[in-house]
């Protein structure tokens, strides 16, 4: 039989967005444009592309159309003279803030960034953990929107950015239903959680590492080249939802390492909640490996992000490996000849050879007590990640097993 929808698919158009932020006194416009790119880079991830980009400067956002009447004017005009096929909030919006905007872009999506985030995470989930996960988020989000939602969803035909949701099957149903629909899904992932639990109990009792960070910092290229495997790497935001974990041999001390998803700003709670399971893996790890992209220029505040995440959910206080990566990119910014305590001349010109000297005696090697500069791409400065990493491991591993027999490299040379 013919795919009928693979006949279409080449002729459809890229589906295109204009992305809408506030500045307020909390955020300044510069960190608006950052947070617009980064919102820009989901909408890539999902293929859409950004035609236009509107801040207005509020005290805070308008309670019931997030901006202003006049800033909703020149958006409609724009879009109305423009193929534009969604409106793009950088916030949550409200369901009331919904209806409103819908109410006066009409034919147009309104999407927030937490819809955004759901819509990739759908896309990449993989297993049936991580397919229920995202489900239930994905219900739970859309359960207090659901009236106009639904009447919303209901006028569009066929899938699409922030359509890729529940099957309209379930959207024809009222809300009752939907909210039948989460309990449903609760239960079965519990099942499924309890199952994971068991699995992770069975794991002998090995050291767990867990490396934590941003979305798009190279944690999944780390996993790769500690543990020599194939995992999935992308320039997209959430290439990894689902963890990896591996076994790993370092002279004779085997631990688990996991690949984790990235953390990012303003990561819709109801993914959290979903995903606790998932996040397990961070929370009963022994080590964290907090890897931190350091060419981005927001990475101090990716850092705190990530710290942030991580105390939410139970995570913050273990041994930490701060990883500064991409160091092979890394540009210094202008004012970084004020770098505290630096020993350096003030003019030494930054130079690839000189960059991780230049680093390791930077303010950054004393974000934590163990900060290692490295590109895990070009594999620089790798051996010292892999001494500091293998002494805590080795510290936690001869802790549960002390009279573990330390057999050092022979074995392990003979294994290759
Ligand atoms: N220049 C440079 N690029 C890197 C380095 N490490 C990773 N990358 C690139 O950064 C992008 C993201 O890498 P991933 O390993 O997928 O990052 P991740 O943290 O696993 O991302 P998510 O799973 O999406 O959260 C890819 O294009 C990598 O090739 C590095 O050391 N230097
Ligand atoms: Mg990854």
């Amino acid at each position: 039989m013919i795919d009928k929808s693979k006949l279409f698919s080449t002729a459809v158009r890229p589906e295109t967005a204009v992305l809408v932020a506030v500045s307020t006194q909390k955020q300044t416009s510069a960190k608006t444009k950052e947070y617009l790119d980064e919102l820009a880079f989901l909408a890539t991830t999902l293929g859409v592309e950004t035609v236009q980009k509107f801040t207005q400067n509020l005290e805070r956002a308008d309670i019931k159309t997030y901006v202003g009447k006049g800033k909703l004017e020149e958006i409609n005009i724009f879009v109305t003279a423009n193929p534009v096929d969604m409106i793009i909030f950088d916030d949550d919006l409200s369901p009331s803030q919904v209806r409103n905007l819908e109410v006066i872009f009409k034919d147009i999506k309104v999407l927030d960034r937490s819809l955004l985030i759901l819509d990739i995470f759908a896309m990449r989930a993989k297993t049936a953990q991580s397919k229920l996960q995202v489900e239930l988020a994905q219900y739970q989000y859309m359960y207090p929107r659901l009236t106009r939602l639904w009447t919303h969803l209901s006028r569009q035909s066929g899938a699409g950015v922030g359509m890729r949701g529940p099957g309209e099957t379930e959207l024809e149903t009222d809300r009752r239903i939907v909210k039948d629909r989460i309990a449903f899904l609760q239960e079965k992932l519990e099942k499924v959680d309890r199952q994971s639990m068991t699995r992770r109990k069975e794991r002998d009792r090995l050291v767990r590492v867990a490396i934590v960070g941003y979305t798009n910092v190279g944690k999944s290229t780390l996993m790769q080249s500690l543990s020599k495997s194939d995992v999935f790497a992308e320039n997209k935001l959430f290439a990894t939802v689902d963890s990896t974990v591996r076994k790993v041999n370092m002279e004779n001390v085997p631990f688990l390492l996991t690949d984790t998803v990235g953390f990012i700003r303003k990561l819709p709670t109801t993914l959290i909640e979903s995903f606790k399971s998932t996040l397990d893996e961070v929370r009963e790890a022994d080590i964290l490996v907090h890897v931190v992209d350091i060419s981005h220029e927001s990475f101090e505040e990716h850092i705190e992000v990530v710290n942030k995440t991580l105390v939410d959910i139970g995570a913050a206080d273990k041994p930490t490996i701060l990883v500064f990566n991409k160091i092979d990119v890394y540009k210094p910014a202008p004012q970084a000849d004020t770098w505290e305590g630096e020993e350096e001349p003030e003019n030494e010109e930054v130079t690839p050879e000189n960059t991780l000297s230049q680093l390791k005696k930077s303010y950054l090697s004393h974000k934590a007590d163990q900060v290692v500069f490295i590109s895990a791409q070009k594999k620089e400065n790798m051996e010292e990640l892999r001494n500091v990493l293998f002494s805590l491991v080795k510290a936690k591993h001869f802790a549960i097993y002390p009279n573990w027999l330390d057999l050092g490299y022979s074995a392990i040379q003979s294994e290759e």
